[in-house]
């Protein structure tokens, strides 16, 4: 007799995942290293930036008070008596009708408290060969001056640990003087493909086999999610062969992956697996389509994934149950895909009882975010997941779905570019 699953919800089996404690390490890297990485630590403002009064511009450093009563018929003349580049400090203190020529970056003065853009001043030699400028209008303290702290106060936090360290955390963390940085050690996630018809990428197609697209994936999927793939190879449907892998990969990784061989059939023998290790299996059957048959177990500290072998349904499964727990090890405080929402580009008339997480497209028509499936919406297909750059979320329960109604879409990554030009940013700017 077959046992009989009871789906559970794919909310409860996020938060069932969820509930569980991952392992965190840290690692000091170089920040040649850093990109793509997680911070362990705070990134926090070890001065202020700017860390004095700067000039923004190319100009003339100059006593606001001077050009008071500055106009056009009667312009101010100032002396000019010294220039200061970026990277320097200009020693003397500047007097009353005196001005520094100053280049962008460059400290400002002692004495100045305003800036002139230089093509708001005329250059003029006096009778007694004297460097002059001329101004013809009134400045207030202050301005054209970049201050001390405007950018970033000493102190605060710019990016918390557990994100993701882009370009832009790059440059906080040269900026700060982080030649060295404190991130999470790549959590070691093991795969395992389980089927007898798998063949090898190398290999030639024979009759009933196909090639193990699944591992390749899951090991891609695991290097997008911040953590490390052990491959622990394809391995026949066969018990013992299954047992003893399984077996070595838990003394190496800290959570394990295997695909297919997960369901009803005769030679499904990951359930049986998990039994005689004495896991604790959390669920075996979700309410969602694909990947109804994802089931997920722990051991200790240890998660183990039993993910479909279809490779849509598994694919959903990856980034729906152990993307979150990759990225809780990495410290992240927003381990799940991101969600947003859009609308429905297409009729999608499909019914079913289960939640339809399914493969898609997003594009921003009108100014709206619009998904449309990224191929055919089948367990078993391989073809949609190459354009997919979200699932749209469909709830289970209805008839189908029309073309405009508002929809949730877990966002997965930016798959396309742009086209040129940028038609309705350009418009903007006439
Ligand atoms: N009587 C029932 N049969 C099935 C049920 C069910 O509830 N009752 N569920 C169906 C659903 S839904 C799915 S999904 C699949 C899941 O099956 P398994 O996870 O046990 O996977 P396999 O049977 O081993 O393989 C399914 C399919 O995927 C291909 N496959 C397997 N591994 C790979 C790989 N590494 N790379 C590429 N493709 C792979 C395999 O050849 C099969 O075609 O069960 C349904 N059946
Ligand atoms: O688990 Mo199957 O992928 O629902 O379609």
């Amino acid at each position: 007799m077959v046992e009989r699953r009871k789906p559970i919800s794919v909310e409860d089996a996020v938060a069932k995942v969820s509930a569980n404690s991952v392992i965190k390490q840290k690692e000091t890297i170089a920040i040649e290293e850093a990109y793509g990485r997680f911070l362990a630590e705070d990134l926090i403002a070890s001065h202020d930036v700017p860390a004095f009064d700067r000039s923004p511009y190319d100009g003339f450093a100059i006593r606001a008070e001077d050009t008071s009563r500055a106009s056009a018929n009667h312009p101010v003349c100032l002396d000019v008596v010294g220039a200061i580049g970026a990277g320097f400090v200009f020693e003397e203190e500047v007097q009353a009708l005196q001005a520094v020529r100053i280049m962008t970056g460059a400290p400002i003065p002692k004495g100045c408290n305003a800036v002139v853009m230089l093509e708001l001043t005329k250059e003029v030699t006096s009778e007694n060969g004297q460097q002059q400028i001329q101004i013809k209008r009134s400045f207030n303290q202050g301005d054209n001056i970049s201050r001390q702290g405007e950018d970033t106060q000493k102190g605060t936090i710019l990016v918390e640990k557990g994100t993701q360290i882009n370009p832009g955390i790059v440059a906080l963390l040269a900026t700060f003087g982080y030649a060295q940085v404190e991130v999470a050690i790549k959590p070691k996630v093991g795969v395992i493909a389980t089927g007898s018809e798998l063949l090898n990428v190398e290999e030639p197609l024979a009759p009933g086999k196909i090639r193990n697209s699944n591992a390749h994936m899951i090991m891609a999927q695991i290097a997008r999610a911040g953590g490390e793939a052990i491959y622990y190879g394809k391995l026949n449907d066969d018990f013992d062969e299954c047992l003893v892998a399984t077996k070595k990969a838990l003394t190496e990784v800290d959570m394990l992956i295997t695909t297919g061989g997960v369901s009803v059939g005769d030679f499904d023998y990951v359930p049986a697996i998990l039994n005689e290790l004495g896991a604790n299996v959390l669920f075996n059957k979700v309410a969602m389509r694909p990947g109804s048959v994802t089931t997920v177990a722990n051991l200790g500290e240890k998660m183990i994934y039993g993910l479909s072998g279809n490779p849509s349904a598994c694919y959903v499964g990856f980034e729906l149950f152990v993307r979150p727990m990759v990225r809780k090890s990495l410290y992240s405080h927003l381990p799940h895909l991101r969600k947003a929402q859009a609308t429905l580009g297409v009729d999608f008339p499909k019914p079913n009882p289960f939640m339809r997480l399914v493969r898609s497209k997003v594009d921003f028509i009108d100014g709206q975010l619009v998904a449309s499936p990224s191929g055919v919406d089948k367990s078993g297909i391989v073809s949609s997941l190459g354009g997919a750059d979200c699932f749209m979320v469909l709830p289970g329960g209805t008839r189908g779905y029309e073309k405009g109604m508002t929809i949730d879409v877990l966002l997965l990554e930016d798959t396309q570019g742009s086209e040129w030009p940028w038609s309705n940013i350009v418009a903007s700017y006439k």
